[in-house]
């Protein structure tokens, strides 16, 4: 039996979605990674889990999308796990840029030129190179098991389109590894970590996946399910901060003040979010707004947040 506020939830979602979905033809699919831009522009689906293992799906819950920026969160903790906070805070900082994403500007301008934070791209690409493996592959595959591990979904795996498309096109990622490179941040091949980046961010998804790596999330490393812990609580606790602060990107502060959850998105259009101790959400809606987050999904986790009172300030 679904908890009283499960309950709730379950009546209103369909509305809430459907007026939701009508910002859909207000934003963009993103189209620099060029197979994203076959995504459909006005799919908006949710799936929230809860510590019991209930769950409630709506809309198009059951599309594949690409992890992209969401996998950040993830490698992040597989390399704090594989090397230590010391080591990782050695390469990247702690703040957020106010910048978009993908910008190189505070690299140069700000000694000693490692990236502000592991969830922009420049801060992530470090992380790749710290993932332990004897080669890119294997590293991939570590990141691979760990989000199967996860999401308790042993099928979980690349979508190698995405990727090569990715791979082929992504000339602004790879002159900012080179840079980073250049300036001491990376170890190893710089193709080789790029090879890593790209695969991360193309593990394909349903929100069901993302709801339940947020689930883990949402009870700091343990999965309340089979009570095992899967995340050490202090580096969970460090992955939470970090989406509160740079996981919506430039628009974090704004989320912060308008949702006011942990959150990571990502631009294939999906979100992940958790409830602390209660709830762990995924949701895709591929139509980003001009920040480069879903601009329905953004809109249908503010409706939740404040019809229930999520918010954490
Ligand atoms: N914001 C994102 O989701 C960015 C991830 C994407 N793979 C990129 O590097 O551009």
């Amino acid at each position: 039996m679904l908890a009283p506020e499960m309950n709730q939830i379950k009546k209103m979602l369909p509305l809430w979605l459907e007026s939701s979905k009508r910002h859909c033809s207000n934003g963009k699919v993103a189209s620099y990674i060029p197979e994203l831009s076959k995504s459909p522009i006005d799919a908006l689906g949710i799936h929230i889990v809860d510590s019991n293992g209930h769950s409630i799906s709506e809309g198009d819950a059951g599309l594949s999308f690409t992890m992209q920026s969401i996998s950040k969160v993830f490698t992040l903790i597989l390399a704090l796990m594989d090397n230590g906070e010391e080591a990782v805070f050695d390469k990247v900082g702690m703040e957020p840029t106010g910048d978009n994403f993908n910008s190189m500007l505070k690299l140069e301008l700000v000694q000693p030129g490692i990236p502000f934070n592991p969830l922009i791209n420049a801060g992530a690409i470090a992380i790749s190179s710290m993932i332990a493996g004897k080669d890119a592959l294997e590293k991939s595959e570590r990141v691979l098991s760990f989000l199967r591990l996860l999401s308790n979904n042993s099928s979980l795996n690349w979508d190698l389109d995405v990727y090569r498309s990715e791979s082929a096109t992504a000339n602004l990622n790879r002159s900012m590894a080179y840079f980073l490179k250049d300036n001491g941040v990376l170890k190893g091949e710089v193709e080789h970590v790029l090879d890593v980046y790209f695969r991360h961010c193309s593990v394909s998804v349903t929100c069901a996946d993302i709801a339940q790596m947020a689930l883990i999330l949402a009870h700091n490393g343990l999965n309340p399910l089979t009570g095992d812990v899967l995340i050490p609580r202090r580096y969970v606790q460090i992955a939470k901060t970090f989406m509160t602060t740079c996981g919506m990107y430039n628009a974090s502060g704004e989320f912060a003040i308008q949702v006011g959850l942990p959150a990571k998105s990502g631009v294939s259009g999906g979100i992940l979010t958790i409830v602390p101790g209660r709830y762990g959400i995924g949701l895709v809606g591929p139509s980003l707004n001009r920040k480069g987050n879903s601009i329905a999904g953004v809109d249908l986790l503010q409706s939740l947040s404040q019809q229930f009172d999520w918010s954490l300030f």
